[in-house]
Protein backbone atom coordinates (compact mmCIF):
# COMPACT_ATOMS: atom_id res chain seq x y z
CA UNK A 1 0.00 0.00 0.00
CA UNK A 2 1.54 3.33 -1.07
CA UNK A 3 0.78 6.69 0.83
CA UNK A 4 -1.19 8.10 -1.81
CA UNK A 5 -3.46 4.79 -1.34
CA UNK A 6 -4.07 4.92 1.69
CA UNK A 7 -5.13 8.74 1.54
CA UNK A 8 -7.27 8.18 -1.64
CA UNK A 9 -9.10 4.88 -0.36
CA UNK A 10 -12.24 4.96 1.46
CA UNK A 11 -11.36 2.52 4.29
CA UNK A 12 -7.88 1.24 4.79
CA UNK A 13 -7.41 -1.73 7.50
CA UNK A 14 -3.94 -1.80 8.46
CA UNK A 15 -3.36 -4.79 10.30
CA UNK A 16 -6.28 -4.34 12.57
CA UNK A 17 -5.87 -6.11 16.15
CA UNK A 18 -8.88 -7.05 18.32
CA UNK A 19 -8.34 -8.58 22.01
CA UNK A 20 -10.95 -8.82 24.46
CA UNK A 21 -10.60 -9.38 28.29
CA UNK A 22 -6.92 -10.16 29.64
CA UNK A 23 -4.72 -13.32 30.90
CA UNK A 24 -6.27 -16.54 30.35
CA UNK A 25 -9.76 -15.04 29.33
CA UNK A 26 -8.72 -13.20 26.52
CA UNK A 27 -10.04 -13.80 23.23
CA UNK A 28 -8.63 -12.55 20.07
CA UNK A 29 -11.16 -11.62 17.39
CA UNK A 30 -9.47 -9.94 14.97
CA UNK A 31 -5.80 -10.91 13.76
CA UNK A 32 -3.52 -8.18 12.03
CA UNK A 33 -6.68 -8.22 9.17
CA UNK A 34 -5.46 -6.06 6.05
CA UNK A 35 -7.62 -4.81 3.22
CA UNK A 36 -8.87 -1.94 1.22
CA UNK A 37 -12.34 -0.82 0.64
CA UNK A 38 -12.09 1.94 -2.22
CA UNK A 39 -14.92 4.56 -3.08
CA UNK A 40 -18.11 3.86 -5.01
CA UNK A 41 -17.87 -0.06 -4.28
CA UNK A 42 -19.50 -2.60 -2.00
CA UNK A 43 -17.23 -4.95 0.19
CA UNK A 44 -18.86 -7.99 1.84
CA UNK A 45 -17.44 -9.50 5.17
CA UNK A 46 -18.33 -13.45 5.33
CA UNK A 47 -17.58 -15.72 7.47
CA UNK A 48 -18.90 -18.37 9.70
CA UNK A 49 -20.74 -16.83 13.12
CA UNK A 50 -17.86 -16.15 15.59
CA UNK A 51 -15.26 -15.39 12.93
CA UNK A 52 -14.78 -11.65 13.88
CA UNK A 53 -17.15 -9.58 11.40
CA UNK A 54 -19.27 -7.48 13.70
CA UNK A 55 -16.11 -6.76 15.08
CA UNK A 56 -14.68 -5.83 12.38
CA UNK A 57 -17.54 -3.85 11.20
CA UNK A 58 -17.70 -1.89 14.76
CA UNK A 59 -13.96 -0.95 14.60
CA UNK A 60 -15.03 0.07 10.92
CA UNK A 61 -17.82 1.74 11.98
CA UNK A 62 -15.87 3.84 14.71
CA UNK A 63 -17.85 2.02 17.60
CA UNK A 64 -15.12 0.35 18.80
CA UNK A 65 -11.18 0.62 18.35
CA UNK A 66 -8.22 -2.53 17.56
CA UNK A 67 -6.05 -3.43 20.06
CA UNK A 68 -3.20 -2.74 17.62
CA UNK A 69 -3.15 -1.37 13.53
CA UNK A 70 -4.76 1.56 12.12
CA UNK A 71 -8.16 1.97 10.56
CA UNK A 72 -8.48 5.04 7.92
CA UNK A 73 -10.99 6.63 6.76
CA UNK A 74 -11.09 8.84 3.74
CA UNK A 75 -7.12 9.06 5.18
CA UNK A 76 -7.82 10.09 8.59
CA UNK A 77 -6.97 7.76 11.35
CA UNK A 78 -9.87 6.37 13.03
CA UNK A 79 -8.13 5.15 16.07
CA UNK A 80 -6.34 8.39 17.30
CA UNK A 81 -9.20 10.21 17.83
CA UNK A 82 -11.13 10.78 21.15
CA UNK A 83 -14.28 9.26 21.91
CA UNK A 84 -16.13 12.51 21.23
CA UNK A 85 -14.47 13.01 17.75
CA UNK A 86 -15.48 9.58 16.99
CA UNK A 87 -18.91 10.18 17.73
CA UNK A 88 -19.12 12.93 15.48
CA UNK A 89 -17.36 11.47 12.61
CA UNK A 90 -20.12 8.34 13.08
CA UNK A 91 -22.95 10.92 12.56
CA UNK A 92 -21.16 13.37 10.05
CA UNK A 93 -19.60 10.65 7.83
CA UNK A 94 -21.12 6.89 8.55
CA UNK A 95 -24.71 5.30 8.27
CA UNK A 96 -25.33 1.99 10.22
CA UNK A 97 -28.34 -0.67 9.30
CA UNK A 98 -28.47 -3.67 12.00
CA UNK A 99 -29.60 -7.25 11.30
CA UNK A 100 -33.02 -6.57 12.84
CA UNK A 101 -34.01 -3.08 11.60
CA UNK A 102 -34.19 -1.18 15.04
CA UNK A 103 -36.87 0.70 13.91
CA UNK A 104 -39.28 2.51 16.52
CA UNK A 105 -42.92 0.23 16.31
CA UNK A 106 -45.25 2.87 17.40
CA UNK A 107 -43.33 5.68 14.81
CA UNK A 108 -44.40 6.12 10.83
CA UNK A 109 -41.43 5.25 8.62
CA UNK A 110 -41.38 9.02 7.88
CA UNK A 111 -41.24 9.58 11.34
CA UNK A 112 -38.66 6.79 12.08
CA UNK A 113 -36.38 8.43 9.44
CA UNK A 114 -36.81 11.93 10.65
CA UNK A 115 -36.07 11.12 14.17
CA UNK A 116 -33.12 9.57 13.56
CA UNK A 117 -31.87 13.10 11.72
CA UNK A 118 -33.13 14.94 14.92
CA UNK A 119 -30.77 12.82 16.92
CA UNK A 120 -27.85 13.07 14.55
CA UNK A 121 -27.94 17.12 14.96
CA UNK A 122 -29.18 18.32 11.66
CA UNK A 123 -31.32 21.17 11.57
CA UNK A 124 -34.66 20.88 11.85
CA UNK A 125 -36.03 22.94 9.32
CA UNK A 126 -33.96 20.47 6.74
CA UNK A 127 -34.78 17.45 8.62
CA UNK A 128 -38.49 17.06 6.46
CA UNK A 129 -36.59 16.95 2.98
CA UNK A 130 -33.91 15.20 4.02
CA UNK A 131 -36.38 12.12 5.28
CA UNK A 132 -38.69 12.40 2.34
CA UNK A 133 -35.70 12.53 0.43
CA UNK A 134 -34.23 9.42 1.77
CA UNK A 135 -37.72 7.52 1.69
CA UNK A 136 -38.05 8.67 -1.87
CA UNK A 137 -34.65 7.42 -2.85
CA UNK A 138 -35.15 3.42 -1.02
CA UNK A 139 -38.68 3.47 -2.87
CA UNK A 140 -41.01 3.89 0.38
CA UNK A 141 -42.03 7.61 -0.05
CA UNK A 142 -45.51 6.19 -1.29
CA UNK A 143 -45.84 4.50 2.25
CA UNK A 144 -43.91 6.45 4.48
CA UNK A 145 -47.02 7.06 6.78
CA UNK A 146 -47.19 3.18 8.09
CA UNK A 147 -45.79 1.61 10.90
CA UNK A 148 -43.44 -0.72 10.87
CA UNK A 149 -45.90 -3.23 12.05
CA UNK A 150 -47.69 -2.43 8.69
CA UNK A 151 -44.74 -3.43 6.58
CA UNK A 152 -43.02 -6.23 5.31
CA UNK A 153 -39.66 -7.17 6.14
CA UNK A 154 -38.43 -5.91 2.84
CA UNK A 155 -40.16 -2.35 3.16
CA UNK A 156 -38.79 -2.26 7.03
CA UNK A 157 -35.28 -2.94 5.63
CA UNK A 158 -36.06 -0.31 3.51
CA UNK A 159 -36.72 2.09 5.64
CA UNK A 160 -33.63 1.56 8.20
CA UNK A 161 -31.83 1.76 5.11
CA UNK A 162 -33.44 5.50 4.24
CA UNK A 163 -32.55 6.26 8.13
CA UNK A 164 -28.87 5.40 7.82
CA UNK A 165 -28.79 7.26 4.77
CA UNK A 166 -30.85 10.45 5.53
CA UNK A 167 -27.84 12.68 6.18
CA UNK A 168 -25.65 11.72 3.43
CA UNK A 169 -23.19 9.58 4.81
CA UNK A 170 -20.32 8.62 2.62
CA UNK A 171 -19.83 5.05 4.28
CA UNK A 172 -23.21 2.63 4.59
CA UNK A 173 -22.31 -0.48 6.99
CA UNK A 174 -24.63 -3.27 7.41
CA UNK A 175 -24.48 -5.86 9.99
CA UNK A 176 -26.40 -9.12 7.51
CA UNK A 177 -28.42 -6.90 6.33
CA UNK A 178 -30.22 -9.45 4.46
CA UNK A 179 -30.25 -12.29 7.50
CA UNK A 180 -34.05 -11.82 8.00
CA UNK A 181 -35.20 -11.76 4.58
CA UNK A 182 -36.03 -14.51 1.54
CA UNK A 183 -33.53 -14.53 -0.91
CA UNK A 184 -35.35 -12.81 -3.34
CA UNK A 185 -36.20 -9.33 -1.05
CA UNK A 186 -32.79 -10.02 0.37
CA UNK A 187 -31.26 -9.78 -3.16
CA UNK A 188 -33.83 -6.82 -4.05
CA UNK A 189 -32.07 -5.26 -0.88
CA UNK A 190 -28.47 -5.63 -2.28
CA UNK A 191 -29.73 -4.26 -5.75
CA UNK A 192 -31.07 -0.65 -3.85
CA UNK A 193 -27.24 -0.72 -2.11
CA UNK A 194 -25.91 -0.74 -5.91
CA UNK A 195 -28.04 1.99 -6.86
CA UNK A 196 -26.95 4.08 -3.80
CA UNK A 197 -23.23 3.13 -5.03
CA UNK A 198 -23.72 4.38 -8.91
CA UNK A 199 -26.52 7.12 -8.00
CA UNK A 200 -24.77 8.92 -5.21
CA UNK A 201 -21.26 7.44 -4.86
CA UNK A 202 -21.62 5.75 -1.69
CA UNK A 203 -19.14 3.30 -0.54
CA UNK A 204 -20.95 -0.16 1.30
CA UNK A 205 -19.59 -2.59 3.85
CA UNK A 206 -21.73 -5.40 5.04
CA UNK A 207 -21.66 -8.77 6.55
CA UNK A 208 -22.59 -11.51 5.01
CA UNK A 209 -23.54 -15.80 5.64
CA UNK A 210 -25.76 -14.97 2.62
CA UNK A 211 -23.44 -17.34 -0.04
CA UNK A 212 -26.51 -16.13 -2.69
CA UNK A 213 -25.81 -12.39 -2.53
CA UNK A 214 -21.47 -12.68 -2.98
CA UNK A 215 -21.53 -12.27 -6.69
CA UNK A 216 -23.32 -9.00 -6.59
CA UNK A 217 -20.33 -8.05 -4.44
CA UNK A 218 -17.29 -5.87 -5.76
CA UNK A 219 -14.68 -7.79 -3.10
CA UNK A 220 -15.48 -10.27 -0.78
CA UNK A 221 -12.87 -10.82 2.07
CA UNK A 222 -13.66 -13.99 4.35
CA UNK A 223 -12.60 -14.00 7.90
CA UNK A 224 -12.28 -17.70 9.29
CA UNK A 225 -11.12 -17.30 13.33
CA UNK A 226 -10.08 -13.21 12.78
CA UNK A 227 -7.88 -13.78 10.27
CA UNK A 228 -7.98 -13.41 6.62
CA UNK A 229 -9.21 -16.90 5.37
CA UNK A 230 -7.63 -18.92 2.45
CA UNK A 231 -11.29 -18.30 0.58
CA UNK A 232 -9.71 -14.89 -0.23
CA UNK A 233 -6.80 -16.55 -2.56
CA UNK A 234 -9.72 -18.74 -4.57
N1 LIG B 1 -17.41 -7.79 23.82
C1 LIG B 1 -16.83 -9.00 23.71
N2 LIG B 1 -16.23 -9.58 24.74
C2 LIG B 1 -15.61 -10.78 24.62
N3 LIG B 1 -15.56 -11.49 23.48
C3 LIG B 1 -16.17 -10.97 22.40
C4 LIG B 1 -16.83 -9.71 22.45
N4 LIG B 1 -17.34 -9.44 21.20
C5 LIG B 1 -17.00 -10.50 20.43
N5 LIG B 1 -16.28 -11.42 21.14
C6 LIG B 1 -15.72 -12.68 20.62
O1 LIG B 1 -15.00 -12.37 19.45
C7 LIG B 1 -15.19 -13.37 18.45
C8 LIG B 1 -15.76 -12.75 17.19
O2 LIG B 1 -17.10 -12.30 17.41
P1 LIG B 1 -17.98 -11.54 16.32
O3 LIG B 1 -19.27 -11.17 16.97
O4 LIG B 1 -17.17 -10.45 15.71
O5 LIG B 1 -18.23 -12.68 15.24
P2 LIG B 1 -19.22 -12.70 14.00
O6 LIG B 1 -18.45 -13.29 12.88
O7 LIG B 1 -19.81 -11.36 13.81
O8 LIG B 1 -20.35 -13.71 14.48
P3 LIG B 1 -21.94 -13.69 14.18
O9 LIG B 1 -22.08 -14.06 12.73
O10 LIG B 1 -22.46 -14.75 15.09
O11 LIG B 1 -22.44 -12.33 14.51
C9 LIG B 1 -16.10 -14.42 19.09
O12 LIG B 1 -15.29 -15.44 19.61
C10 LIG B 1 -16.79 -13.65 20.17
O13 LIG B 1 -17.19 -14.51 21.22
Amino acid sequence: MTVEQARTSMVVADKVTRVFGRGDGAVKALSEISFTAEQGTITALRGRSGSGKTTLLNIIGALDRPSEGRLLLQGEDLTVLSEKQRNQLRRQRIGLIFQSYALMPLMSAYENVEFGLRIAGIASSQTRRMAEEALEQVGMKERMKHRPGELSGGEQQRVAIARAIAHHPVLLLADEPTAELDSKTGRSVIRLFRELVDRLGMTIIMTTHDLSVLSMMDQTIALEDGHIGKANEE
